[in-house]
């Protein structure tokens, strides 16, 4: 006989962990089941700034390990599509980068399904309750960052900073840019991104918060956790779901609801491995129908981006000369070890770049020809059409430089992307891989902002005076920056940011491609929901782990009122 729960969770990773947490601590103390396909991670090397790149690299066991069919806009290249397994999901391995979104998108999300509670004045202040925001290390930059505490939360369980220390290069090379033109944005995290700043990152002293750290600490005993166990089957009493069922024959039942936290690329695949999604593809792969829902796996969006990296002179910064010390790395890595102090809290701690409007898109005919309602969206002051990142990893990775030398990488990402994607089954075996068509730079619009923002992010970093007379050579970017060496150059280079989303997507009743209603509900299925980035009904100008935790935190909402689980918290809606 299976154990029965009030909820189970499937999927322990961003916004799936914190659902976990503020379900089993509603005072009502439901019982909460969650599970996950992948282990408990554990590791020092998961925790340095200096690290945040790299934990893919060290742990493959931490990856799903998706790969995407060839791009056709991409010279056939196939994209290798990281996704987190084990408790943490996607926060075990992201780049840290924690930004809200602008509170355009919020307003327009509530707008496309109808429903007010997802605006930006409630998203706000969900986002305010998921994190504990750190404002001492602001205060040592007060001119490229100042955050107000009252926009700001203290009490929630996501450690969120600035930066302690900087780069050397960091604050000339922002200051250049300001000097040129450039707003400063002291708060990224205001609902306005627009301009440049320093980017907040779920990094603080400790190291890396992930969604498990930060919510699964001492679990109260109502909260049972399964690890290494991949939900396979969903059971179902008609179209009602009533449990799962993990790959190894482990079953659970639920007496309230079961939510898919599956993540953007797994929570379709399960949806279609249970007979949920659409008709004719479902019974080609054998699969019997419970509900035939046309939307499951479409509509998956993407950011996009290219590297951009410059060999320049090392009196600009040594990163290098630091990187490419293998002594002073050892010793870097035990002082880390020691006190959490030294180089490895210093290099690659901080992120900067900027949102920012492409000059002279409302003239573009890749604009005019969208449709009016996403034209007035993109026009508004606080809609950014690219986004750029000031400082990263060497471009290409390992290229040796000569004595002397040292690198700026910077990078140009599409915001609002138009491409759509999709997954799909390969196969009625759960265990095969799903079919991940990214549909990359397809859409004319994207084409054209990408061309753009590679043009303005290369000018506006490396053609600034006080950058340009550091300047040696070109490491990765276009041989010149004519619209045609640009196109070519986004072929070979572009590539993924990992923010997936769209997959089994939010909208009204009425909409043809809406999968759930904006109550999380799966729709003609009883007893279901999906609480992860898959519901997104359009990609939010962020890096989208906020975003997780926001609906994470939203279904967290909306089923303890709807439960009456806890009556304090009806009034935070
Ligand atoms: C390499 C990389 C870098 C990124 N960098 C950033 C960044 O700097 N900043 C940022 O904001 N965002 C970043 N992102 C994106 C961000 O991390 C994700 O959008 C976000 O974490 C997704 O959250 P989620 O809850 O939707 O899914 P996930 O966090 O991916 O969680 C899904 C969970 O479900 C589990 N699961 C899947 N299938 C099953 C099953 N059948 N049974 C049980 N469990 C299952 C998975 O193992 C996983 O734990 C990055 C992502 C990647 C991969």
């Amino acid at each position: 006989m299976s154990a029965t729960f009030d909820f189970i969770i499937v999927g322990g990773g961003t916004a799936g962990c914190l659902l976990a947490h503020r379900l089993s601590h509603a005072s009502a103390q439901p019982s909460v089941l969650l599970v996950e396909a992948g282990s408990k991670p554990e590791g020092e090397y998961l925790r340095a700034q200096s690290h945040r790149y790299s934990p893919v690299a060290l742990r493959p066991d931490l990856d799903h390990g998706f790969t995407s069919t060839p791009q056709k806009e991409l010279n056939q290249r196939s994209i290798v599509y990281t996704r987190g397994k084990g408790l943490g999901g996607s926060s075990i391995l992201n780049f840290a980068v924690y930004l809200y979104g602008s509170a355009e998108d919020y307003d327009r999300w509530a707008g496309l399904v109808g429903d007010d509670s997802w605006a930006w004045e409630h998203a706000r202040q969900s986002f305010q309750a998921i994190e504990n925001y750190d404002f001492e290390a602001a205060s040592q930059f007060p001119h490229l960052a100042n955050p107000d505490p009252k926009l700001h939360g203290k009490n929630g369980s996501v450690k969120v900073c600035l930066p302690p220390a900087l780069e050397d290069d960091i604050v000339p090379t922002m200051e250049a840019l300001i000097k040129h033109g450039e707003k400063v944005n002291l708060d990224m995290n205001s609902g306005d991104p627009m301009g440049i700043g320093l980017f907040p990152s779920s990094y603080s002293k400790d190291g890396r918060t992930t969604s498990a750290t930060a919510h699964l600490v001492d679990p109260p005993s109502n909260l049972t956790i399964w690890t290494g166990s991949p939900v396979h089957r969903l059971t179902f009493d008609g179209t009602k779901v009533v449990g799962i069922e993990t790959a190894h024959g482990r079953n659970a039942s639920s007496s309230k609801e079961v939510v898919l936290c599956g993540g953007a690329i797994d929570t379709p695949k399960i949806l279609l491995l249970n007979g949920i999604g659409p008709a004719a593809e479902l019974e080609r792969l054998g699969i019997d129908v419970v509900k035939d829902l046309a939307g499951v796996g479409k509509a998956l969006h993407d950011h996009v981006m290219t590297f951009l990296c410059a060999e320049v002179d090392s009196k600009h910064n040594n990163r290098y000369a630091f990187e490419s010390n293998e002594k002073g790395m050892k010793e870097a890595e035990e002082l880390w070890k020691r006190n959490q102090t030294g180089d490895l809290a210093l290099y690659h701690s901080c992120l900067w770049g900027g949102f920012l409007k492409l000059p002279g898109f409302e003239n573009w005919p890749e604009y005019k020809a969208l449709d009016q309602g996403l034209q007035d969206f993109l026009a508004r002051e606080r809609t950014p059409t690219y986004e750029f990142i000031g400082n990263c990893l060497q471009w290409p990775p390992g290229t040796k430089l000569p004595e002397g030398s040292s690198y700026i990488t910077t990078i140009a990402f599409v915001m609002n992307p138009q491409s759509q994607g999709s997954v799909t089954l390969a196969s009625q075996n759960p265990d095969d891989k799903p079919i991940i068509e990214l549909g990359y730079l397809e859409h004319p619009y994207d084409r054209r902002v990408l061309r753009e923002a590679i043009r303005e992010t290369w000018t506006k970093v490396y053609d600034n005076p006080e950058v340009k007379k550091h300047f040696k050579s070109r490491l990765c970017g276009p041989e010149d920056l004519s619209d045609e060496k640009i196109e070519a150059f986004m072929k070979d280079a572009t590539t993924t940011v990992w923010h997936a989303n769209g997959s089994v997507v939010m909208g009204k009743k009425d909409d043809p491609r809406g999968c759930v209603d904006s109550d999380l509900r799966v729709y003609g299925v009883e007893g279901l929901r999906v609480a992860d980035v898959s519901v997104c009904p359009l990609t939010t100008n962020n890096h989208t782990q906020a975003t997780a935790y926001l609906v994470g935190q939203k279904a967290a909402e909306k089923l303890i009122t709807e439960y009456g689980l806890d009556s304090g918290s009806a009034a935070k809606l």
